[in-house]
C-alpha cells in the first residue's frame, strides 16, 4: 500500500491516510482505498471501518496538480465519475464508516467525509467545498450529498464563496455528528467505533441498507424493505443472544450469525 495504513484493533479497522503534503485524492490513491475496501468488506474481523488523515490534514481535495494533464471534457466526467463510484462504494459498504477530521476536508476531501456514515471532526478543522475558486464545480457528488446535510442556502452559500466552515459550525449545521478537541479527535472516533462494534453485524448491516433506501426509494417501499429485513434480522442467532442477555441482565456478545 502506498498512500494508506492498515491497523486492526477489537473489531475496529483504522485507516490512516498519508499522502504527504495534503493528503490529495488522486486516482491512484482512489483506486488503492477502493482496494482496501474489498479487503475490509470480506473480513470477518472488520466490524467498522474508521478513515482519518495522518499530517496536517483529513484531505485537501483532488490533486489540482493532476488536473493539468487533464485535456478534455469526457477526461474531466471521466475523473468526476471515477471519484463518484468510489463515494458511492463507501456510503454504501455494508459496514459503518467513520471519519474522523482534522486540519481540513476540502473538495474532494470532504466529499470523502460525506460518503462516510459518520463524521467526527475536531473543533478547528476546515470543511468546505471551495471549487469554485477554481473555476470548476465538485465532482465527487458534493453538490448533492452537501445540499441533504445543510439544505439548499448554506450548501449554495458554502459553494459559491469557496469559503469553509469550522467543525464547530459543521455540527451546528448538521454536517458533523459531534466537533472535539483536535488532541482528542482520534480516542474520540475509536470510543465511538467500539460502541458500534459490539452490535451485532447484521443488524448494523441492515440498518445501512435501510438509511440508504431513504435515499432513493419511496417510504412505503423502504417500510417495506425494513419488515424483511426486521423478519431477517429477527431469527438471527444474535437477537435470540440480545433477547436472552437482556433477560439474564448481561452485556450481549454477537457474533454475526
Ligand atoms: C472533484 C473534486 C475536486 C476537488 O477536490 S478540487 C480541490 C479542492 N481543494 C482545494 O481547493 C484546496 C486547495 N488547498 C488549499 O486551499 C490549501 O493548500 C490548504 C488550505 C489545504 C492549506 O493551506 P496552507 O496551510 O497555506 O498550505 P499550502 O502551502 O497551500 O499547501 C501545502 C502543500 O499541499 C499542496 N496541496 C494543498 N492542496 C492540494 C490539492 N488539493 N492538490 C494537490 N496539492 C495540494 C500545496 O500545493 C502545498 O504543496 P507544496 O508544499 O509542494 O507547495
Amino acid at each position: 500500500m502506498d498512500f494508506f495504513r492498515l491497523a486492526k484493533e477489537e473489531f475496529v479497522a483504522v485507516v490512516t491516510f498519508s499522502r504527504p503534503p495534503a493528503n490529495a485524492l488522486s486516482s491512484a490513491v482512489l483506486k488503492e482505498l477502493s482496494t482496501i475496501l474489498d479487503e475490509l468488506e470480506t473480513d470477518p474481523e472488520v466490524r467498522v471501518v474508521l478513515l482519518h488523515g495522518e499530517g496536517r490534514f483529513f484531505s485537501a481535495g483532488a490533486d489540482i496538480k493532476e488536473f493539468t494533464s487533464v485535456a478534455s471534457a469526457e477526461e474531466a466526467s471521466s475523473l468526476s465519475r471515477n471519484g463518484q463510484l468510489v463515494m458511492e462504494r463507501i456510503e454504501r459498504f455494508s459496514k459503518p464508516v467513520i471519519a474522523a477530521i482534522h486540519g481540513a476536508a476540502l473538495g474532494g476531501g470532504l466529499e470523502l467525509a460525506m460518503s462516510c456514515h459518520i463524521r467526527i471532526v475536531a473543533e478547528t478543522a476546515k470543511l468546505g467545498l471551495p471549487e469554485l475558486q477554481l473555476g470548476i464545480i465538485p465532482g465527487f457528488a458534493g453538490t448533492q450529498r452537501l445540499v441533504r446535510y445543510v439544505g439548499f442556502g448554506k450548501a449554495a452559500e458554502m459553494m459559491w464563496t469557496s469559503e469553509p466552515i469550522t467543525g464547530l459550525e459543521a455540527v451546528e449545521w448538521g454536517l458533523a455528528n459531534k466537533a472535539v478537541p483536535e488532541e482528542k479527535l482520534l480516542d474520540e472516533a475509536k470510543q465511538l467505533a467500539q460502541k458500534i462494534a459490539a452490535k451485532s453485524p447484521l443488524s448494523v448491516r441492515a440498518t445501512i441498507e435501510l438509511l440508504n433506501a431513504a435515499k432513493e426509494k419511496s417510504f412505503a417501499e423502504a417500510v417495506r424493505e425494513e419488515a424483511e429485513w426486521f423478519g431477517r434480522v429477527f431469527v438471527s442467532e444474535d437477537a435470540k443472544e440480545g433477547v436472552q442477555a437482556f433477560l439474564e441482565k448481561r452485556p450481549p456478545v454477537f457474533q454475526g450469525k
